[in-house]
């Protein structure tokens, strides 16, 4: 139950997705149901449990309620026969030991459903599929037209984008995409990405337009690569480190994880990419030699990726953000230390919470009196709304897409450390 294993205890989708015996064992037409399924349940679950609450006199337990979310799923935005839903749901249900004493509850619900679930759904905006702490937060932040954009975005699933290293125009006719923000290939892609022409030779990645930003503010703040020593803070999977490499600079990557470092050399192979890579905990280690350029990508909330990952709003709670900044702000005391009397340091986050985002560069800066912001030009291809690139930060929110289809909440700072002449000279 991949859906009661996000909601309960947190999970990814794509990872218990893969960690079920029976999903994995599927062909791969019902496998891809069963992840659409999963994933539109995620989508819509405010409004799936709007449909079932006056169906439940109690509510059920965590499994239960996952085998009802699913079924609504299916029958109100899938458009699945609700005979074949409501049937397959009991089936599984009488087959689970744990949910079998339920199986004549969610049969009497499921009919209840089939016949009024859709026209009760369209009663309830889609942006009740955002949780309620968030849809407070961002309504604050973003204002209540951004938030039901962003719930459209919610609603449907994605494009796919990629990062290229070379012509993005031939990359985009060759695979019948589109270039969006001067530079990404976007396309719609269902089904196998690796199957697509360029992937084994390593001619791109796949990146969403949002997550390529850093890299690009970060190489126009510093005049290009091209002979400097650039440092990918909390690299892996690589995204980020195969656009500094690509973009020319002599790239050093850390990371801590032993598996996402797996990831980035993986990466980086089949690209034919090279950077040197560190796996290290940053909070504790300070590499020797400093750097012209400083990317920290922190770990974050990830709330701006909703639309590729519908998980993260759900298993993402309020109380997690406060230990993040904590960490945020050591990473970036640290990433501090790497970067070059005037060298450049840039912060990153794919979160829309601004207490990991902002509030932690302004914190930043009152206890580093050698590091300011650095007023920051226009993105080359990227139209942002007056705004949004304020002095040294940007704020990218996933509803101000160039072309409307979206992009990941991302939130980008750059700043300079002053050199010896700068502090003479004050
Ligand atoms: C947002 S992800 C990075 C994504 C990456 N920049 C990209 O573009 O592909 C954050 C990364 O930080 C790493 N990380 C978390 N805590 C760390 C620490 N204390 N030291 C080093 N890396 C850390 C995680 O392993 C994870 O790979």
């Amino acid at each position: 139950m991949a859906v009661a294993d996000v909601m309960g205890r947190g999970f990814r989708l794509e990872s218990s997705l893969a960690k079920n015996p029976a999903i994995e064992g599927l062909d791969p037409r019902d496998r891809a149901f069963a992840r659409a399924i999963g994933a539109t349940t995620l989508r819509r679950l405010g409004q799936i449990d709007a449909v079932l609450a006056p169906l439940l006199k109690t509510p059920p337990p965590g499994r239960v309620q996952a085998y009802l979310q699913t079924a609504v799923a299916q029958m109100v935005f899938m458009d699945v026969a609700p005979h074949a839903a409501v049937g397959d749901t009991v089936t599984l249900v009488k087959a689970d030991e744990k949910s079998e004493p339920f199986s004549g509850l969610v049969n009497a619900v499921l009919r209840k459903v089939a016949e009024t679930g859709k026209a009760d759904a369209a009663k309830i905006p889609p942006i009740r599929n955002f949780p309620g702490w968030l849809r407070s937060e961002w309504t604050r932040l973003y204002g209540k037209a951004a938030v039901r954009r962003m719930a459209l975005l919610l609603a449907t699933s994605p494009p796919l984008d990629l990062s290229v290293k070379n012509d993005p125009d031939g990359w985009a006719k060759k695979l019948g995409g589109t270039v969006v923000g001067g530079k990404t290939v976007r396309l719609d892609v269902i089904g196998n990405v690796t199957a697509l022409e360029g992937f084994k030779e390593g001619e791109w990645w796949a990146q969403d337009i949002s997550a390529s930003l850093p890299a690009r503010v970060l190489e126009q703040a510093c005049g290009g690569f091209v002979g400097k020593r650039v440092a990918d803070l909390c690299a892996a999977p690589g995204g980020k480190t195969m656009q500094l490499c690509a973009m020319g600079g002599d790239v050093t990557a850390f990371d801590l994880s032993e598996a996402r470092t797996e990831r980035l050399k993986r990466n980086l192979d089949r690209t034919q990419l090279d950077a040197t890579i560190v796996m290290a905990d940053l909070t504790e280690y300070t590499p020797e030699k400093t750097f012209d350029a400083v990317l920290l990508d922190a770990p974050c909330s990830s709330t701006g990726t909703f639309r590729r990952h519908p998980d993260v709003i759900h298993n993402r709670r309020e109380r997690d953000i406060t230990p993040l900044t904590r960490l945020q702000d050591t990473l970036l005391k640290h990433a501090a230390k790497c970067v070059s009397p005037g060298g450049t340091l840039l912060y990153s986050v794919c979160s829309l919470q601004e207490r990991e985002a902002a509030d932690r560069v302004r914190k930043f800066l009152k206890a580093m009196p050698d590091f300011g912001l650095v007023k920051l030009a226009p993105i080359p291809g990227l139209d942002l709304p007056e705004g949004r690139i304020d002095g040294g930060m940007i704020r990218l929110l996933p509803s101000e897409s160039p072309d409307g289809r979206g992009m990941d909440g991302f939130f980008i700072a750059v700043l300079r450390r002053a050199d010896k002449t700068d502090a003479k000279e004050t």
